[in-house]
């Protein structure tokens, strides 16, 4: 497939998805279960915290890498990030990521970090159920909203007690995102046209970012090379799936990521 029909193709398959999986009374059961959802964790002060904070990707699969890790257990893989890193990032989406709803709120119950619900949403149920599986934040890709759905997602979210991680790939998508109210912005280094990463993305946009903003650097970060990088433009986090997802030991992962942004 051309790769930039993949994302349209996602985007396909989640509706149809979201079509089966809900119903009319989804909200009305999402509604009843939100009242007994435990307050999580805040996603926005762990990413503002002194220092680099790095988000942590549990992810099997991707449609640009097919399948990452073989031996896949979100609780073990939660259990070794949740002293590394400051807040984890779940793939819920099944068919690209071979993601899952259940990942989420089994990881959410067993952290006392915040977790990201990290899907294709576009549908305001979706958000809901991040609410009841337990998210302290959800993912809003701006390239996949039109500017009144994302205005509302935000505020949705918001009114539900869950932060928001707004991801962007270019100026337009920045001004887009801040129009709409964004208090967290991050910068996708993939193209999801192409799906070339190049963490000189962040850099080359990070002046578009008002201060108020925090800015995420997302994907392609590797190792000590791509944070050197980063060092020269101001970021407050990193998010990083793939590296973790092939490394042995996910704590020396995160040190060496720390150290390198440190030194
Ligand atoms: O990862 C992909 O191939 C991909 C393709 C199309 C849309 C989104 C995709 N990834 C989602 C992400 O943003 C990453 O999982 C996340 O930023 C971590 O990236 P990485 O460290 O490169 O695994």
């Amino acid at each position: 497939m051309e790769k930039k029909l993949y994302l349209e193709a996602i985007i396909r398959q989640k509706e149809k998805r979201l079509k089966e999986k809900y119903t009319e009374n989804s909200l009305q059961d999402f509604l009843k279960k939100i009242t007994s959802v435990p307050k999580p964790p805040s996603f926005y002060d762990a990413m503002a915290k002194e220092g680099l904070s790095i988000i942590g990707e549990i992810k099997k699969a991707s449609p640009s890498k097919g399948l990452i890790r073989e031996a896949f257990n979100p609780m073990a893989l939660a259990d070794s990030y949740k002293d590394v890193v400051d807040a984890l990032s779940v793939l819920t989406e099944e068919d690209y990521f071979q993601g899952h709803d259940a990942y989420l709120r089994d990881v959410s119950q067993r952290v006392t970090i915040p977790t990201l619900c990290k899907d294709f949403i576009v549908d305001d149920l979706q958000i809901y159920q991040a609410k009841c599986l337990g998210a302290s934040c959800v993912l809003l890709i701006v390239a996949i909203l039109e500017d009144k759905q994302l205005k509302d997602f935000i505020q949705l979210s918001k009114n539900l007690g869950l932060d928001v991680l707004v991801e962007v790939h270019n100026q337009d998508e920045i001004k887009r995102a801040v129009d709409a109210r964004a208090n967290i912005i991050g910068v996708n280094n993939r193209d999801l046209t192409r799906f070339t990463v190049d963490v000189q993305t962040t850099c080359r946009l990070r002046s578009y970012i008002p201060d108020h903003c925090l800015v995420i650097s997302e994907s392609g970060i590797r190792g000590a090379e791509e944070i050197e990088r980063l060092r020269g433009c101001p970021i407050h986090g990193i998010l990083v799936g793939e590296s973790f997802m092939r490394c042995k030991d996910i704590g020396a992962k995160a040190k060496e990521l720390r150290d390198a942004y440190e030194t």
